[in-house]
């Protein structure tokens, strides 16, 4: 499973569709990627059919990730801020819990969301910045993780063309996710580096 993020206009999406990733993530959270439910839906009427789409926020109010849902056509909702069990748990088989982890976390206390979410995104842990970070994950930490959880672990966080072959050889998640790691700039994807990135993980079955 390979998702593409932080999808900012209509010209990226169009071409990023055609290289046929399973999901592609708008990040409506603030950020330099951030985008609005408008722009999301415009962007998500042009997705060809088997393209999931996720909406990336960080602490957002419910009624917001309802709006993103109905009015936007989102699927999936990132929840990548400090969000809790009980928050997760209002939106059955929708969310996917980002867990952003550093080297000394207690990765137990991860354990109670499982029953709320369809998934778990792992990402880097940054003091600046809830995500994009362009961070890497420490792969015996990620392999820990992907091996914790019966639901599916997607591993993201710096990862980009030049890693992914070093780290989908040491650790076999459910699925990748990389936003900075393709990018000319931030919210604007460089096409060489999505099809690289794809034609890679696609070599290790995902
Ligand atoms: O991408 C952002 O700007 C962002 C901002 C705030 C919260 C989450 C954000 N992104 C979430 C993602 O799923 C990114 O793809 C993930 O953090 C990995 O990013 P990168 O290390 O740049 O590949």
């Amino acid at each position: 499973m390979i998702k593409i993020c932080g999808i900012t206009n209509l010209e990226d999406l169009k071409l990023i569709a055609s290289l046929r990733p399973d999901a592609v993530g708008f990040v409506f959270a603030r950020s330099p990627r951030q985008v609005g439910i408008e722009a999301v839906k415009k962007m998500v009427d042009e997705l060809p059919p088997g393209i999931s789409t996720f909406g990336v926020f960080v602490n957002p109010e419910k009624d917001l990730v309802d709006f993103a849902i109905r009015e936007a056509g989102i699927d999936i909702v990132q929840l990548h801020g400090d969000e809790s069990p009980e928050f997760c748990k209002l939106f059955p088989q929708r969310v996917v819990k980002a867990l952003r982890v550093k080297a000394d976390d207690d990765l137990d206390r991860f354990k109670v969301y499982e029953p709320y979410v369809r998934g778990f995104l792992v990402d880097a842990w940054c003091a600046q910045s809830y995500g994009g970070t362009g961070k890497r994950v420490d792969l015996e930490l990620a392999k820990r993780l992907c091996g914790m959880f019966k639901r599916p672990v997607i591993l993201a966080g710096g990862l980009d063309p030049s890693n992914l072959d070093e780290v989908l050889t040491c650790v076999q998640p459910f699925g990748v996710d990389v936003s900075s790691g393709v990018e000319e700039r931030p919210g604007k994807k460089d096409l060489k580096r999505v099809k690289d990135f794809i034609i890679i993980a696609r070599r290790f079955g995902l």
